[in-house]
């Protein structure tokens, strides 16, 4: 049997469950890395162990990825007949949502359980998925070490102006506040700058996370000072099913005028709209990029100029700009949609290099722009896999 200590590490999203696996006797080293999306529809497997290896990606039986916790079943067996000496002694979460209370990882205890419970309504589709994920690893593992890391964590250092809506102050002591998320990114990325562009780190920078959850954060000295989203991962940029910022009399409307259920309501604004309602064909930047159509570039168009409006508002918030990084899914992939985000923005200071971004380059600004554009893929998995090592070596 291997001795060497294991870390997994989920992460559940509303049709997605990624995992990872890490090798934890020192620095995380990840074995495996995979992705089971559209998870009660038809679902598809990606995986790859290690790197020098060939990602394997294909299509699994409708039953093996029901819902969450048959995805998980699957996930484990495969890990299983890869590493059959591997024994997790840890497991790490990504839980949304941890309240106003949580700033930090934490070990899981049916207190903390409780209070994450309780958290559920202001993440829908995604802590009860958390939630599912943990006591289901804690079924599969119950000598491991089961570790949450919040996506609300990493904003916590806000001011409170940031966090208030002006509704009368009651509301605020119940929790209603602008809490942030995709914090286990941020965090990950501000570790990065440290790591490779330390002066800019120290400096204003505002991080573009753009994947089918978008958001982005404004930071100085790698702490969050502001962020898009806010009581719920529905607020800020348009995603790939969510509104992104909205009107909040529409919602008055839909009710009272055109019937609508609040839970009608809730799937509109969540799983409807977005990228997907506007182009009228799909969430998937990929296809709306090909597609050509006028919905699809409408589409575009909206997620474009929604993004460069915050460009503007979390600069104003910072002071000024010394960088923009782009990551996640469309930030790292996309170089249209870096480029046009950049387009005529020379007034804030940024000037798009083009080879640079074609060639998808760390650095993707001209020599002589004043701030610094950035692409920095993102690493979730891997904030959760040192923060699940940081307790086993508390531990013990
Ligand atoms: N080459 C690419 N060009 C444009 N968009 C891309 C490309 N590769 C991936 N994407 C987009 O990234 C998004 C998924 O981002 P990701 O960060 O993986 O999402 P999740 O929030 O599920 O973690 C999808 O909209 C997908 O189309
Ligand atoms: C918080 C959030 O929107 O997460 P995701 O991008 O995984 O949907
Ligand atoms: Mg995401």
């Amino acid at each position: 049997m291997s001795t060497t200590p294991v870390a997994l590490t989920l992460n559940a999203g509303s049709s997605s469950l990624k995992f990872g696996l890490y090798d934890i006797a020192a620095a995380p080293v990840e074995m495996a890395m995979g992705l089971i999306e559209n998870i009660g529809k038809a679902p598809r497997l990606k995986v790859h162990f290690g790197p020098g290896r060939t990602p394997v990606s294909r299509d699994l039986a409708a039953t093996d990825a029901a819902d969450h916790r048959s995805a998980l079943t699957t996930a484990l067996d495969l890990l299983r007949a890869q590493f059959p000496d591997a024994r997790a002694s840890a497991v790490g979460h990504r839980v949304v949502h941890g309240g106003p209370g949580l700033a930090e990882p934490v070990v899981l205890t049916p207190g903390v359980m409780e209070e994450l419970r309780r958290l559920s309504p202001f993440a829908p589709i995604h802590q009860p998925h958390n939630l599912a994920g943990i006591d289901a690893a804690m079924e599969a593992f119950p000598e491991a070490l089961q570790v949450a890391c919040f996506d609300t964590a990493f904003h916590r250092s806000h001011p409170r102006v940031n966090d208030i809506f002006a509704l009368p102050r009651e509301y605020y002591d119940k929790g209603v506040r602008r809490y942030g998320f995709h914090g286990l990114s941020y965090d990950y990325i501000s570790g990065e700058l440290k790591r490779i562009a330390p002066l800019i780190h120290e400096g204003r920078v505002i991080v573009a996370h753009l994947g089918n959850g978008a958001s982005m954060c404004g930071m100085i000295g790698g702490r969050s000072v502001a962020s898009t989203m806010g009581f719920t991962a529905l607020d800020g940029l348009p995603m790939g099913t969510r509104t992104g910022q909205i009107d909040p009399g529409v919602i008055f409307y839909l009710v009272q005028q055109e019937g609508m259920s609040i839970d009608e309501v809730r799937q509109l604004f969540y799983s409807k709209s977005g990228l997907l309602g506007l182009s009228g064909l799909s969430h998937d930047m990929r296809a709306l990029e090909a597609a050509g159509t006028v919905e699809a570039n409408e589409a575009i168009d909206y997620f474009v100029f929604r993004i460069r409006r915050e460009l503007g508002g979390l600069a104003a918030a910072l002071g000024g700009l010394d960088a923009l990084v782009f990551c996640g899914g469309i930030g790292e992939n996309s170089r249209l949609i870096r480029e046009r985000v950049c387009e005529g923005m020379g007034w804030i200071g940024l000037e798009l290099d083009r080879e640079r971004n074609a060639a998808g380059d760390t650095v993707i600004s001209t020599d002589m722009s004043r701030a610094r554009v950035m692409v920095v893929p993102t690493n979730e998995e891997l904030v959760i896999a040192r923060a699940a090592r940081k307790f086993l070596c508390a531990q013990s």
